[in-house]
């Protein structure tokens, strides 16, 4: 049996441990096999610790955040020192870690905005909190950073993506409402190689360790934390941010939709919740929704949490490719299928949004058939209605 000793160690080092070998419905400890030959061993620890490092950002701005934190971008949508330090950080490390490949990132936020007059007092905060994230990677012979080397970390996320080569995909803060209302939020970085999701992290800083729905009957209700991994073909892996062993999860077993629960965005305006009740009735589902921010959905799903996610954003939104790269790929690793309301998988290889009939849809091979039929059924209501 080996244990990873910290997710911040950009080589992951497997000790020999006297855990003994237990194993619960959704969860077993990771084996030697499935961390030993991985062909993207070196990204996923490179990964890691970059979500790590920018989660511990995330965390401390949470802690305080003050209102000159927020600013809006063009689209309205909030957007925060958090958000442009953790594209920085994990830009940095990225590029640092794997310098010896070409580093290609495709991520949401650019410098615009913080090369504008009037905004230095904003990135001198941004510029400290990189600094005092990264102040203990002695390695990195760049740092101190500039505000200068902060600007151009950030905007090495220009990329487009596409169907060549690698790309690394990131949401530096997915969920920025959730974290402003201090409510739940995620790191969210992907590896495309070649168009296809390879490797995905998933860092969430307020999601407990149990269950959600589960804490308060576990041991481990206090800790709050967790990083999903996941690498093609290897299973998907959750350990605490800190640095616990990592455990294989796997998605919800149930078969029954009267048994299932599902998942959906907290903020309505980011997905029909008329839309989603109507498919849950036709299913039978009896459990209310629940709502939480963020790809922590994805990571609640990939463990077993709840049994379906459903996502049907307003007409003429155009889903990100960062929005569900890191997500699809826990799932997926975890034994779930993750689809458009028409059953297709997503494409990643189209540059930075997803064509999509309709919808996103996530749930266990068993119930996708019945979910995608009630789905269908509920679209063509809504149509005949209008
Ligand atoms: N109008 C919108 N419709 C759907 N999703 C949105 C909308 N505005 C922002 N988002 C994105 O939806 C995701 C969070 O949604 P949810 O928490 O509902 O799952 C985030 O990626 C958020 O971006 P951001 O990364 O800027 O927070
Ligand atoms: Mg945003
Ligand atoms: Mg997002
Ligand atoms: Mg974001």
């Amino acid at each position: 049996m080996y244990i990873t000793l910290s997710c911040l160690r950009a080589t992951t080092i497997v000790v020999p441990t006297l855990i003994p070998k237990t194993k619960t419905s959704t969860f077993s400890l990771i084996t030697s096999s499935s961390l030993s030959m991985s062909t993207y061993h070196k990204e996923l620890a490179a990964a890691k610790k970059a979500a790590c490092l920018a989660a511990r950002l995330c965390q401390k701005v949470q802690k305080s955040l003050l209102q000159s934190d927020v600013q809006a971008k063009l689209d309205k949508s909030p957007v925060t020192v958090a958000d442009y330090g953790s594209q920085a950080v994990v830009s940095f490390v990225l590029e640092h870690e794997l310098s010896a490949e070409p580093f290609s990132l495709v991520a949401e936020e650019d410098s615009g905005d913080l090369r504008k007059d009037g905004s230095q007092e904003t990135l001198d905060r941004i510029t400290m909190l990189v600094n005092d994230t990264l102040a203990n990677e002695n390695a990195y012979s760049a740092l101190p950073l500039s505000a200068e080397n902060v600007l151009t970390a950030i905007d090495k996320g220009i990329s487009e993506g596409g169907p060549v080569g690698r790309h690394w995909v990131l949401d530096p803060i997915d969920g920025t409402k959730g974290f402003l209302r201090g409510d739940q939020y995620a790191i969210a970085l992907a590896l495309l190689d070649r168009g296809r999701v390879v490797l995905g992290v998933l860092a969430c800083p307020n999601l407990s360790l149990a269950s959600i729905g589960m804490q308060t009957q576990q041991s481990s209700a206090s800790q709050i934390g967790c990083l999903f991994s996941a690498v093609i073909g290897e299973g998907t892996f959750m350990q605490s941010l800190d640095g616990s062993s990592p455990v294989k999860v796997n998605v919800s077993a149930i078969e029954n939709p009267e048994e299932a629960s599902f998942f959906e965005s907290f903020e309505a305006a980011h997905s029909l919740h008329d839309l989603t009740s109507s498919i849950a009735k036709k299913l039978g589902v009896k459990a209310p929704p629940v709502r939480i921010d963020s790809q922590a959905k994805y990571g609640a799903l990939s463990r077993g949490d709840g049994a379906i996610y459903l996502r049907f954003p307003h007409a003429g939104y155009r889903e990100k490719i960062w929005d569900h790269a890191a997500g699809s790929i826990v799932v997926t690793e975890a034994g779930g299928l993750v689809t458009d309301a028409a059953g297709n998988p997503l494409d990643f290889s189209k540059g930075k949004y997803l064509d999509l009939y309709h919808g996103i849809v996530a749930t266990n091979q068993k119930l996708m058939p019945s979910l995608l039929k009630a789905i269908q059924e509920s679209i063509d209501e809504k149509a005949s209605s209008l």
